[in-house]
């Protein structure tokens, strides 16, 4: 039983996909703030934010997420509502116009409509409500992601590879939001350079290993390595610059 009040806790949590082992075996905890997760293609980034967001189960150990236990059917139940997850993709919904895709989510979630066209005007795409998604620049449909994400207001959100396909002006626009999304939000970029100088904290996953490169010293406290071995990985919350 996990009764640790952190965002994520995990106890010699291993997760294994296509026959290897996308993270072996670790113990770490993250406490809160913005934490970015790099790593080449198919190292496993996406099976991990899946993995953090309830919808797989570790192969090994256990994870705990919000204070509460997903290795139980309660516990998964409680912790999925206070989550946000945003895939890589979500082209199912290219044919809903924006208002739609984000009171769909809000439908889902159980929260009156009238949070989801606050979220429009938080997210700044109140102008384009009746836009479908697949017209949209890559911004502006991120945006839209990012509203039907958060429309619950979750504590902890999960954003898989959002900068895909953006610019570099467009990523440092959207730096502050992201980082004003939730007490606590993991990223994901297949380049390091993408997550730092903005991240609390930032790790590489490769060779089924989460790694914390060389920090910043300005930023981050000195270097940690997980996976293999039980180890601790304490992640310190802070604001985003
Ligand atoms: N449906 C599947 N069945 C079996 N293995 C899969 C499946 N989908 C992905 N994999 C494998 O799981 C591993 C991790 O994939 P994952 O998508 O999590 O990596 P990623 O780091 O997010 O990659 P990308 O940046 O390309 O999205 C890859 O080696 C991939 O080949």
């Amino acid at each position: 039983m996990i009764a640790d009040r952190s965002a994520i806790v995990a106890r010699g949590m291993g997760v294994r996909r296509g026959g290897r082992w996308l993270l072996r075996p670790a113990d770490f905890d993250v406490t809160g703030g913005v934490i970015g997760v790099a790593g080449p293609p198919s190292t496993g980034k996406s099976t991990l934010l899946a993995t953090f967001a309830t919808l797989r189960r570790p192969h090994a150990g256990a994870l705990g997420i919000l204070g509460h236990d997903t290795g139980n059917a309660h516990g998964i139940r409680t912790v999925r509502a206070r989550i946000g997850f945003l895939p890589d993709r979500f082209s199912w919904a290219q044919g809903f116009t924006v208002a739609e895709f984000v009171s769909y989510s809000a439908y889902y979630k159980r929260v009156p409509a009238a949070a989801g066209r606050a979220m429009l005007e938080r997210l700044e795409i109140g102008e384009v409500a009746a836009t479908e998604l697949s017209l949209l620049p890559p911004e502006v449909r991120l945006r839209a992601g990012l509203a039907a994400t958060c429309v619950h207001e979750p504590d902890l959100v999960l954003l898989d590879e959002p900068f895909a396909g953006l610019g570099e002006a467009e990523m440092n626009a959207l730096i502050p939001l992201l980082c004003s999304l939730a007490p606590t939000v993991v990223v994901t970029a297949c380049g390091l350079g993408e997550l730092t100088g903005w991240c609390d904290r930032v790790f590489v996953l490769g060779r089924g290993r989460l790694t914390e490169p060389a920090a910043d010293p300005y930023r981050a406290p000195p270097p940690v390595v997980v996976g293999g071995r039980p180890g601790r990985l304490v992640l310190g919350s802070g604001a985003c610059v």
